[in-house]
């Protein structure tokens, strides 16, 4: 396998005109780096842009403004087959007529590759995607996962420097989807190839990624690893587009340059500050569902929602008029609290994070 290559995007922006005449900027002015080797995910809410950036990256859509660095070069301008990048479509996009070792062949095949080479570089890909009792069949033989399979056989086997994934996995059953991710991402690192993939399954994006790019409206609210996505969102789209957040209204008492005490309903706790906070501003506070601890005696709530999931007992109570959600993981043994009934809770103090 050729090394692989970084992706940088520069100010790059694609406004389209309609057939009425009106502009649809589907990608704002955007900035990204993704490194070589990198697993980088696009994922936001229908309409964000994320296909259309993948599609200027691909060279399939050229940007209105900007630069599309793949390596050293500045391809904004080149045809697809020209910027070292291989796409895995949602729709497999297999030859009906041919059979998974001419479909993984047919790339090579037009780049007229001498016979030789062409035989050991699919029979070196079947054998790695352990598909080599299937290269005789045609895609109607085989069920989706395992197309979509040959459809990633046929990106890797041209060494591209980037690797493309344009929701590969939405037509697949959730367990399946689950076991595809597990494998694309495993043979991602064993190649080592850069890749970036789009999807509107924040599971997905999580599980896969080094990573996760949050878009809307065309713009990248923000990246970060999906620690850091998860645990320090920007703001409360961020907050409430990965994973389920609530977000309390606070006020800091004091700020010390690195941890401020948030007055939270008279409650003060201690949490981390990774930027300045005036005394006495307001703000919000995020707590994911597992950050709220039951049975503490901070705050007495009404439970207005109370379902066992086995893993873990959800609450939904009323906190000052609105709505929380609590995850209580590992309920065994543990009190149950009764739609209708009081229950005691407090805030994890290294779960608060502040907007
Ligand atoms: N060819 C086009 N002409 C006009 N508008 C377009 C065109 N392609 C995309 N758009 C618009 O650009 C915006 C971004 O579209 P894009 O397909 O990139 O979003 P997306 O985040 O991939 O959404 P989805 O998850 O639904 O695929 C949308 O408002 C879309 O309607």
């Amino acid at each position: 396998m050729k090394s692989p290559k970084k992706v940088y995007l520069e100010d790059l922006n694609k406004t389209f005109i309609t057939a009425g005449k009106d502009k649809v900027v589907a990608v704002n002015d955007i900035n990204l780096k993704i490194e070589p080797g990198e697993f980088a995910t696009m994922l936001g809410p229908s309409g964000c842009g994320k296909t259309t950036t993948l599609r200027m990256i691909a060279g399939f859509e050229m940007p209105t403004k900007g630069n599309v660095f793949i390596g050293e070069e500045n391809v904004a301008n080149k045809t697809p087959d020209k910027r070292d990048t291989a796409m895995v479509f949602q729709n497999y996009a297999l030859f009906p007529h041919m059979n998974v070792f001419d479909n993984i062949a047919y790339g090579l095949k037009i780049l007229k590759r001498p016979k030789t080479e062409i035989k050991e570089r699919v029979e070196r890909i079947l054998k790695m995607m352990k598909m080599e009792d299937f290269s005789e069949r045609v895609p109607a033989q085989m069920s989706g996962g395992q197309q979509q399979r040959v459809s990633l056989a046929r990106a890797l086997v041209m060494e591209p420097g980037v690797l493309l994934f344009d929701e590969p996995l939405s037509n697949l059953d959730a367990k399946l989807r689950i076991h595809m991710r597990d494998e694309i991402r495993k043979i991602q690192q064993n190649v080592g190839i850069t890749s970036i993939y789009v999807t509107h399954d924040q599971e997905e994006a999580m599980a896969m990624s080094d990573k996760v790019i949050i878009m809307n409206n065309g713009v990248i609210e923000q990246q970060g690893t999906p620690q850091e996505i998860y645990q320090r969102p920007i703001n409360e789209f961020v907050a409430n587009f990965i994973g389920r957040a609530n977000i309390l209204d606070g006020q800091i008492e004091s700020f010390d340059g690195s941890d401020v005490i948030v007055n939270i309903y008279d409650v003060k706790y201690r949490a981390k500050a990774n930027r300045r906070f005036e005394t006495g501003q307001k703000v919000h506070v995020v707590i994911r569902p597992e950050g709220v601890i039951v049975g503490k005696q901070d705050f007495t709530v009404k439970v207005e929602k109370s379902v066992f999931m086995g893993q873990n007992h959800e609450y939904g109570v009323d906190f000052f008029g609105t709505n929380i959600e609590i995850s209580e993981n590992n309920p065994t043994g543990k009190t149950i609290y009764r739609i209708g009934e009081q229950m005691g809770i407090g805030f994890e103090e290294r779960a608060l994070h502040i907007l």
